[in-house]
């Protein structure tokens, strides 16, 4: 594909009127050609170019695939009677016809080769007299089927409700985008995990925690008259990928927000999301009934405090009939909770959990707790204070856990939690956010990390027990006393960008999340170039190489930020580029050196049975690996140990040798994906080409940064000379330990 028509996108003026079914490039009227080329040369491409269509493009298919595809889709059945209706045939016409060069005629009956009918037994009569076998499919899931339907050739999309038909629908329209064949179709899909939802680390004041991409796209201020068009954008782009649920404020939660105020502004934005599927949740603070409510005490065995969140609760189903429920940091990082007051996790959320239950609500109670107290291992904290409450929490409660113990690292071994608490539907928590990765700059593809963690082996119920089964909850399926609740949340890196992520390929990251969330087991490399072919282009000289460069990307990251296990070395507060060296403060854990732990003898964190213990939170098969640094996964080595500097690894280099190999390789793959992306210039825009091409030379730059910062920092301690070839840091460590960011985007204030 060349960029000239593809990736020009879908300006009005480009989709020329030419008959339905004949090929472009046939006979045209002059006028639609001379619209079409004055499109193409002369009009600003910034509009289509700059990235906030998202993986919607709707680019148009070259002639010779638009051809087949047209003759399949010459006619849409499909109801509009309901709002997720119309959203479901408006999408089809408007994505066929972008990709296709006009929609295809609506009709209520199918009546000639090439029908798209669309619907649910009770929505479409023609889909009820079809006999089709739905079952199985639940209330989201959707079949996509070639028939021949009144003696047609006929493509049936079809499902148990509006919301599965319009998954469906972005689904047929993912094939054509992607250039699949269509000609034969027999398949059917339902979401393996119920909640699918991303969290806001959003503020009332606009500013995102730990976001990137600019403003909270939520204008608080406007609502609930405004409507801004985006909020639709974003629910269209969000039922593509199956996203059913949206926490629209952070879990350091400010009380405003369950304010009559604010819920005005929340029932109007439920508005927008609800005909695309997609249900609002808010983050509660447990104190709110003191702050806003009066009251003396937020202690959850109180009287008192059940009625108050009772009625709030009340409330806000009267606006909100489908709002899904709370989510809940508590004691962590300052938050208040139950425990202030005496009490356990399991008896704060049982309280919010019986205050939504008569309207269907639930409560995601997160497991990121991070006390006052200083631990002797941080990363042991969640699984000490949540295990023994396995069992106490009522049914329509899930505790959300981060995919690791520490706090969404580069890479970090699967939580300790997944597999420890049968008897409690845990929530998967994936950061799109690239708060440890690099902010929204680094081209780093996260795909590949979220499938190590879901493919991990937890061993809970013997080999298989994957964190995957754990968080689809079929794992613990027979568990007796065990909710059917499962969930996925995953922390938005979404803002007021027109690029909507910060950066292009931070698209990819809400893409995958999304298609993860909806079936954990899919393949990271395949997500990659379904979205690649859907933002980008089809051309194969295109996709594999980008493919290619997404899928070394966080290995890339790791190798040079963090190599071997390390972690939490990044600058205090912003944690914005490498810091090592931090240490004093007000505790001991909120330092770089109590994670390193670096000496004259060796590096790491000890968390064997004779360190911290922290392996034996593992079901034993996992912590005997886990404990013995000569099976342990080096990528995990000090993460679990500390080892000498001399100590052989698995290339036969010594440790620091091959610390310094790891962060060099680490610059080394940036500096490729540079090459690789320069050689593209021909197949992308120019606008997205210079954006990647500038941000990859940034990352490039910081690579080198956090490489020789961390090189020259390590070495005053393994007092080793760099191996041969090695290149020595470019600036003295008193150099990298001077700079300063007092300033640096998305902090935590
Ligand atoms: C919302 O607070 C965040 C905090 O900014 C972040 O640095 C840390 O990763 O985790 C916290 C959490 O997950 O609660």
């Amino acid at each position: 594909m060349v960029h000239t028509t593809a990736n020009r996108g879908h300006h009005p003026l480009s989709v020329a009127p030419w008959p339905y079914g004949r090929r472009p490039g046939g006979r045209l009227p002059l006028f639609a050609f001379a619209c079409w080329l004055a499109a193409l040369l002369c009009l600003p491409a910034a509009q289509a170019e700059d990235g906030h269509d998202l993986w919607l493009r709707h680019a148009p298919v070259e002639s010779g695939a638009a051809g087949d595809y047209r003759a399949r889709l010459v006619q849409l059945v499909a109801p509009e009677a309901t709002a997720t209706q119309r959203v479901a045939r408006d999408e089809l016409l408007r994505g066929l016809g972008g990709l296709l060069g006009a929609s295809p005629a609506v009709s209520n009956a199918p009546d000639r080769d090439g029908a798209l009918i669309l619907g649910t037994p009770a929505s479409s009569p023609r889909i009820a007299k079809l006999g089709l076998d739905l079952d199985g499919l639940g209330a989201e899931g959707y079949l996509i089927r070639s028939l021949s339907v009144d003696g047609h050739t006929a493509t049936v999309v079809a499902a148990n409700s509006d919301v599965g038909a319009l998954y469906g629908a972005f689904h047929l329209l993912r094939l054509l985008q992607t250039r699949q064949p269509i000609d034969a179709l027999d398949l059917r899909t339902s979401p393996k995990v119920a909640l699918r939802v991303l969290n806001h680390w959003d503020n009332l004041d606009r500013h995102v925690e730990r976001g990137y991409a600019g403003q909270s796209i939520w204008d608080w201020h406007r609502l609930p008259d405004w409507l801004d068009p985006r909020y639709t954008d974003y629910a269209r782009a969000n039922a593509s990928i199956g996203i059913n649920g949206t926490v629209l404020n952070n879990v350091n939660a400010n009380a405003q927000i369950l304010t009559p105020a604010y819920l005005e502004k929340v029932e109007a934005l439920a508005g927008v999301m609800r005909p695309y599927g997609i249900r609002v949740y808010l983050s509660a603070r447990f104190s709110a009934p003191m702050e806003i409510g009066g009251l003396k005490t937020a202690d959850p065995k109180d009287a008192a405090v059940q009625r108050w969140w009772r009625a709030k609760a009340d409330e806000i189903y009267a606006k909100i009939p489908d709002f899904g429920g709370f989510l809940v940091k508590a004691n962590s990082e300052g938050q208040p909770g139950p425990q202030d007051f005496g009490r356990s996790h399991a008896d704060g959320a049982n309280m919010l959990a019986d205050a939504v239950a008569p309207h269907g609500g639930i409560v995601m109670w997160r497991a990121f707790v991070y006390s006052d107290e200083e631990p002797d291992d941080r990363a042991k904290q969640a699984y000490t204070e949540f295990v023994p409450h396995d069992g106490e929490f009522r049914d329509n409660v899930l505790v959300q856990v981060k995919n690791g113990a520490i706090d969404f690292q580069p890479r970090e071994p699967f939580h300790p939690l997944f597999g420890a608490m049968p008897k409690t539907p845990l929530m998967m928590e994936f950061q799109i956010t690239k708060e440890y990765l690099g902010f929204a700059t680094h081209l780093v593809y996260l795909g590949p990390m979220w499938e190590e963690v879901l493919r991990a082996d937890t061993y809970a119920k013997g080999e298989g027990s994957t964190v995957a089964k754990v968080v689809d909850g079929s794992l613990e399926a027979d568990e007796p006393g065990r909710s059917r609740l499962s969930g996925m949340a995953g922390v938005a890196n979404i803002g007021s960008d027109r690029d909507w992520s910060g950066s292009h390929f931070d698209q990819a990251n809400w893409y995958a999340y999304g298609r993860l969330a909806w079936d954990p087991y899919l393949d990271a490399r395949d997500i990659a170039a379904e979205w690649v072919r859907m933002t980008f282009s089809n051309d194969p000289a295109f996709v594999d190489p980008v493919v290619g460069m997404m899928m070394a990307s966080h290995q890339a990251a790791v190798d040079y930020m963090t190599p071997l296990g390390l972690h939490h070395l990044m600058g205090r507060g912003h944690h914005y580029g490498p810091a090592p060296w931090v240490e004093g403060g007000p505790r001991a854990d909120w330092t770089s050196v109590y994670f390193h732990r670096a000496t004259k003898e060796g590096i790491g964190f000890d968390r064997t049975k004779t360190g911290s213990d922290a392996v034996s939170q593992y079901a034993p098969p996992v912590a005997e690996v886990f404990n013995d640094p000569a099976r342990v996964p080096e990528d995990f080595l000090l993460w679990f140990h500390h080892r000498g500097w001399t100590d052989r690894v698995s290339s036969g280099r010594t440790l620091w040798d091959e610390l310094v190999h790891r962060y060099s390789r680490g610059v080394a793959e940036v500096q490729e994906m540079r090459a690789t992306w320069d050689g593209l210039a021909d197949h992308v825009d120019p606008e997205r080409h210079h954006q990647v091409a500038r941000f990859l030379a940034i990352q490039q730059k910081e690579a080198q940064w956090w490489r020789d910062a961390s090189i020259a920092y390590f070495q005053t301690f393994s007092g080793l000379p760099l191996p041969e070839g090695e290149a020595a840091p470019l600036h003295s460590l008193d150099y990298y330990k001077s700079l300063e960011f007092p300033n640096a985007p998305g902090d935590g204030r």
